[in-house]
C-alpha cells in the first residue's frame, strides 16, 4: 500500500485523511527509518508495510470513536496514537511509554511534526495511580495478553469510556480467558470489528467500562504477571 491507496482505502472506510495529514504521516514514516537504523524501533520498515501494516492498521479501529481524551499504552515508536493524533486531531492523546530510548524518539516526532500530545515515560501501573478514570478512551497494540492489558488500562478510563484494543486473529481465546479481569475490572466487551491487513484478518475489541475501579488496581507489575486475574 502506498500513499495514495491509503487514502483511497481509508476513505472506504468512512475516514478522510488530508494532504497535510497525509505529508506528516509521511514525515513520521522517514523518522520512523531513520532512527529504526540506530535503534530497535519496528520490524516492519519498508515503505509500503509503514502504511498498510502500521498507519491503515491503527487508523482505521478510531472511525467511529468519540472523545476529547485518548491514551495508547505500549506506545513503543508511537502505535497507536501517533497516527491517531495526525489523522483525528480532536483527540488530545496521551502517550505512555516506559522505554526512555523510544520516548526520545516520540518527542523527535512531536517536535519535528508540531503535534499536541503528551509523552510519559513511565509504565502504565504506575502512571495509572496519578492518572485514575482520567480518560475518555484508552488503547493498546501488541503490549500484552488481554487479562493483563485490561488491568493495566482500564483503571485509566472514565466510567462509560472505551477500551479499544487492538488485537491479531487470537482474539477470541484472550476473550475467553479474560472474562473473570472483565468481571472484577467492571468491563463489558460490546463490540468486535475486523479489519482486513496485507492479508490477514485484525480483531480489534471495545470495551466500556460500567462501574469505576477498585483502588486494588492495577497491582504492581509482579503480581500482575505472578498471578493475573482470573488465571
Ligand atoms: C511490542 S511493543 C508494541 C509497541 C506499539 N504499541 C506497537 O504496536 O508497535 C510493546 C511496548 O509496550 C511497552 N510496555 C511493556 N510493558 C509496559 C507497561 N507495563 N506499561 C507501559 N508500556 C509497557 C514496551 O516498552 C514496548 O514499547
Amino acid at each position: 500500500m502506498n500513499r495514495v491507496e491509503f487514502q483511497s482505502a481509508c476513505q472506504r472506510q468512512g475516514v478522510d485523511v488530508t494532504n497535510k495529514q497525509l505529508d506528516q504521516l509521511e514525515q513520521y514514516l522517514h523518522l520512523l527509518q531513520e532512527w529504526n537504523q540506530k535503534m530497535n524501533l519496528t520490524a516492519i520498515d519498508e515503505e509500503d508495510q509503514i502504511w498498510e501494516k502500521h498507519f491503515y492498521d491503527c487508523v482505521i479501529p478510531f472511525a467511529n470513536e468519540m472523545g476529547e481524551t485518548l491514551c495508547d499504552v505500549g506506545s513503543g515508536a508511537g502505535f497507536p496514537g501517533i497516527p491517531v493524533a495526525i489523522v483525528y486531531p480532536q483527540f488530545h492523546v496521551t502517550l505512555v511509554e516506559p522505554l526512555l530510548k523510544r520516548c526520545r524518539f516520540l518527542e523527535t516526532v512531536k517536535q519535528e511534526l508540531g503535534l499536541d500530545i503528551q509523552i510519559c515515560n513511565e509504565r502504565a501501573e504506575d502512571f495509572a495511580k496519578k492518572n485514575r478514570a482520567q480518560f475518555d478512551i484508552v488503547t493498546s497494540r501488541a503490549v500484552a495478553r488481554l487479562t493483563i492489558l485490561l488491568e493495566l488500562c482500564i483503571p485509566l478510563l472514565r466510567v462509560t469510556g472505551s477500551f479499544v484494543a487492538l488485537k491479531g486473529k487470537n482474539a477470541e481465546n484472550e476473550v475467553n480467558n479474560a472474562k473473570v479481569a472483565m468481571e472484577t475490572l467492571n468491563v463489558i466487551l460490546k463490540d468486535e470489528k475486523i479489519v482486513h491487513v496485507a492479508d490477514a484478518d485484525h480483531v480489534n475489541l471495545y470495551f466500556e467500562k460500567m462501574k469505576p475501579t477498585s483502588k486494588k488496581y492495577p497491582r504492581v507489575y509482579g503480581q500482575i504477571k505472578k498471578k493475573p486475574l482470573g488465571e
